[in-house]
């Protein structure tokens, strides 16, 4: 074979001879020659003059020469391509002189010609050989092992990744999906370039090609044929996998259709020859549109990376050389848990903060990813337990998580900025119309901007934190400052007024009351040697925000256990003054996780936070939930049928009131095309109305999830995910509560289908109310029970209905009004006898509150009344006041509301037709 070729290289190059007669003639006759000086002279050969049938030749040789050549005659080749084919320097100065001197365009692009090592043009011309391109990828792997014995090869690199990035730009990129049907020389292929999780041969690899849960994609080019230049192993699972060890040894493919995660777990560049050359950078993108386009169940897509610096990286940290020190000899695992923190923390570091040269992140596979338009999501420990893993990492590895409408974006903001802070939770948390998105990241920075303002105005673990102030995502980095020091957060409606604010201070006398900076004026005097007064503002600004600009942030969080007071909520009583709900950190963690699990809610939902966020439904459970899950909340200051609509096809969940639903029912719009992206509707706080719940499935085809919950116990039932979601019932108790129904009289449990008191007990269950002991008690049975007050009933088919309530409370929009609270005030109001508050039902609220007075005598002006409320909060005064001569009671005396309720039923109905 060898001798054939030199005789076919012989009679070529006789017949260039022939054409050309001249020095040349000399050199080629050279080429009878060994293998190194064949291709030496076959390279001189092909910068010479010569045609392109010619050339096409020659190239063949020269490659067909150089495959014969072992490690040191290569070392020589190469060390010749570089001296024989660089610049020529004083072509260059020429040419520069000659640009100089007469500087246009013609001159610039002689300079450019000259400036260009001849080697590129060697290079391109070898390339004309036939299946020359794959020849000369497999050359420059050669030449990246040469330049570990002769760095000065360098220059010759730069001419191959030069090159080597316009023949392999993105364009010419073909993705196709492998199965097990593909040719056998590509499955063998793969298995012999697959790195990052080796396999063990055919049954492995046939068990990552399985139909059901699997998928292979793979890059070509034209000009390397069926080489699989790049190749991404997808496996299908239900939720965010955090260890490899089951993706790799699941013995028998899952459903398919209970899949909504697609895990990216192996990605390989088969060729070392294209190291560093970049295909572009969406080729992720691509892999997750086709999948999207396939499956369109999947929600997440996602991958379990190997992070494959860390190893190297902590090594060089001074401050690791106890973790070292803990993992060097191996884990058992009663030590996961304790070195779990440490090793997170670690690698949350080394990703965001270890850069290569040029800022972007040291570790190869963070940079692949971010430069994809991903961001990092979460790390996981121990995570891959092979040998090679531990080496490197650890253990340790990480999901980076690529969201569809956000790979663009990301990839900027990389590109852009080289991603500094926030790589590692560059998700965005908060997204609000019109104004920038806020990420984990950011939160995380205003948060401890926040705890180190707390820490300097003398906020100490314990203290309560009292707040009122517009919602903003500022505002929830308040609570979370507060839990951090160990505060005790006290969110206060914003629509209290002065006199209300007074009674929560008198009676929690928090450390620092923040309220809005345009409130400031009425509640400057409430500051002194305890109380401190700052301002927030819906934009972020005010004095608190200025504190915490030039306060040292605080990092560290007090330790805090389950029995921990968390935070305060205040609730009106039946009977004078409100009560402060005390809620732990364990009610609020355990509630959190009760419903993350029920409502399958994660990372990928975007949920639409319409919500208030002074209370249990918006703060604690929307709220908490969104930030835990790492999910993004679209955050509104209100709550616009419209707008909420037109959010939808970016949505996931919706979470609210029953108002909201009337009022999206009300619009035209809301159909199934607007709702098609929701997954979720979740409604609490008041009734649903059954019809609604009929009528929002016909129109949309989603069943909305009722749940039950009140601010003492944070939530109770739930009606379930998969299971009929009844209209008109509350569903089961979540995970961990008890709930049971009582006799009123006896407190024994009823029979089932009876109605009764609903019971609950439970991690959920509040502590007890701030300073009030005898009250407490009151709603405790001794059995450790909690007495909701309302009244329900639990049938045979285990759900919980609510059909009353035994205390007076009215609900409107979703806030509890205390009759109690509202006939004083208007009791002690000159003229008046003495009134009756109720609820009455409201096309819009629910229930609006109302009121029937009785005059001392003579008549009262009903506007005259409502105007002189103005000490209550707007949602808590009358709706309407109706003027009588007396109030309906029975033999005992006492008031008979059912009666007022019944006369007056339609008061609204009317007034809205
Ligand atoms: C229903 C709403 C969307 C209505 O708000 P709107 O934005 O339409 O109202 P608005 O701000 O434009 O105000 C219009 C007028 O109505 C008054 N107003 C506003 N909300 C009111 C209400 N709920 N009841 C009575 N009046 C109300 C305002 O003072 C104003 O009066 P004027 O015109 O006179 O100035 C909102 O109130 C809301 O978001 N409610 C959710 C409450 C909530 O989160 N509850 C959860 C509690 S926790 C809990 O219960 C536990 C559990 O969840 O299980």
């Amino acid at each position: 074979m060898g001798k054939q070729r030199l005789g076919f290289l012989s009679d070529f190059v006789e017949a260039i001879t022939r054409r050309k007669r001249g020095g040349e003639a000399e050199t080629l006759k050279a080429l009878a020659r060994p293998a190194s000086e064949r291709a030496r002279v076959a390279c001189a050969v092909l910068m010479g003059r010569i045609g392109d049938a010619a050339r096409v030749a020659v190239a063949e040789q020269a490659l067909s020469a150089y495959a014969e050549l072992d490690a040191e005659e290569r070392l020589a080749f190469f060390r010749s391509l570089r001296d024989d084919h660089g610049v020529d320097a004083e072509a260059i100065r020429t040419a520069y002189a000659a640009w100089d001197a007469q500087p246009d365009a013609a001159g610039v692009a002689h300079l450019f010609e000259v400036v260009e090592p001849a080697r590129q043009t060697l290079l391109r011309r070898l390339n004309m050989a036939p299946g020359a391109t794959l020849r000369l990828v497999r050359m420059r792997q050669d030449l990246l092992a040469a330049m570990r014995v002769d760095p000065d090869l360098a220059p010759i690199d730069q001419d191959f990744a030069h090159l080597f990035a316009s023949w392999f730009n993105r364009g010419f990129l073909t993705m196709r999906r492998i199965d097990w049907n593909a040719p056998a020389a590509i499955l063998e292929k793969l298995m012999e370039y697959e790195s990052v999780h080796q396999m063990q041969g055919w049954p492995d690899l046939k068990r990552r090609l399985a139909d059901n849960d699997r998928r292979l994609y793979a890059f070509f080019h034209p000009a390397t044929g069926d080489e699989p230049l790049i190749f991404v192993e997808v496996a299908l699972t239900q939720g965010m996998p955090d260890a490899i060890g089951p993706i790799l040894t699941a013995p028998d493919a899952r459903e398919p259709a209970a899949a909504d995660t697609a895990v990216f777990y192996s990605i390989n560049n088969s060729l070392p020859g294209l190291k560093g050359v970049s295909f572009g950078n969406f080729l992720i993108k691509q892999v997750v549109a086709q999948l999207s386009a396939d499956l369109p169940e999947l929600r997440c897509y996602v991958t379990l990376s190997p992070v494959p610096g860390f190893a190297a990286w902590l090594a060089t940290q001074d401050d690791a050389a106890g973790l070292r020190g803990a993992l060097a000899g191996g884990w058992d695992d009663d030590a996961v848990d304790a070195l779990r923190p440490q090793v997170l923390a670690w690698g949350a570091r080394y990703i965001a903060q270890a850069k290569a040269r040029g800022g972007l992140p040291a570790d190869p596979v963070a940079r692949f990813h971010l430069g994809n338009g991903a961001c990092a999501h979460r790390l996981n420990w121990p995570a891959d337990l092979a040998p090679s893993a531990l080496k490197s990492a650890h253990g340790l590895m990480i999901n980076y998580l690529y969201e569809l409408d956000r790979i663009e974006d990301r990839h900027e903001a990389f590109v852009r900025d080289g991603e500094t802070a926030e790589v590692m939770q560059g998700k965005t948390l908060f997204e609000r119309p019109g104004q920038p998105d806020i990420s984990f990241a950011r939160m995380r920075g205003m948060v401890e901007a926040l705890a180190g303002a707390l820490t300097a105005a003398g906020v100490a673990p314990g203290d309560r934190v009292a707040v009122q102030v517009e919602k903003s995502p500022e505002a929830i980095a308040l609570y979370l400052a507060t839990l951090q020091v160990g505060g005790i957060f006290l969110p206060l409606n914003t629509a209290y007024t002065g006199a209300e604010i007074d009674y929560f201070i008198g009676d929690a006398a928090p450390r620092l009351f923040v309220c809005d900076p345009a409130q400031l004026a009425s509640h400057a005097h409430r500051a002194g040697d305890t109380l401190t007064v700052l301002t927030l503002g819906a934009d972020g600004q005010g004095t608190l925000a200025e504190r915490a600009a030039a306060a040292t942030p605080r990092e560290d969080a007090h330790p805090c256990g389950p029995d921990d007071r968390a935070a305060i909520l205040y609730t009106s009583g039946t009977t004078g003054r409100s009560k402060g709900a005390v809620l732990t950190h364990g009610n609020l963690a355990s509630n959190t996780e009760a419903l993350l699990e029920h409502w399958r809610f994660d990372a990928n939902d975007r949920l639409i936070h319409a919500l208030p966020i002074f209370h249990t439904h918006g703060l604690f459970v929307a709220a908490n939930m969104a930030l835990v899950a790492g999910a993004t909340m679209i955050f509104l200051t209100r709550f616009d049928a419209e707008q909420a609509i037109d959010l939808m096809d970016r949505a996931t969940v919706l979470m609210g009131v029953p108002t909201f639903y009337t009022r999206l029912l009300k619009s035209p719009r809301l159909d199934r095309e607007t709702t098609a992206n929701m997954r979720l509707f979740v409604s609490g706080s008041a009734p649903l109305l059954a019809e609604d719940h009929r009528a929002f499935t016909e129109r949309t085809g989603h069943r909305i999830l009722e749940r039950y919950g009140m601010t003492e116990t944070c939530m109770i039932t739930s009606n379930p995910y998969d299971g009929d979601r009844i209209a008109g019932a509350v569903g089961m108790a979540l995970p961990g509560i008890t709930v049971r129904i009582t006799d009123r009289e006896t407190g024994a449990p009823v029979a089932p289908g009876e109605i009764g008191l609903i019971e609950v007990k439970g991690p959920n269950v509040f502590e007890g109310y701030w300073n009030m002991p005898e009250k407490t008690a009151a709603e405790f049975r001794p059995d450790g029970f909690f007495i909701t007050g309302d009244l329900g009933t639990i049938q045979e088919d285990g759900y919980l209905r609510i059909v009353g309530r035994d205390k007076d409370l009215v609900i409107s929009g979703g806030y509890n009004v205390y009759p109690k609270e509202v006939e004083e005030a208007i009791d002690a109001l000159p003229g008046v006898l003495e009134s009756a508050v109720i609820g009455l039902p409201h096309p819009d609220l629910g229930e609006a509150v109302t009121a029937i007075v009785v005059p001392k005598s003579g008549t009262l002006d009903a506007d005259e009344i409502r105007a002189a409320l103005s000490d209550l909060a707007r949602f808590k005064q009358p709706r309407q006041v109706i003027v009588v001569d007396a109030l309906p009671r029975n033999v005992m005396g006492k008031v008979q509301k059912a009666e007022l309720r019944k006369a007056h039923a339609g008061l609204y109905s009317q007034a809205m037709a």
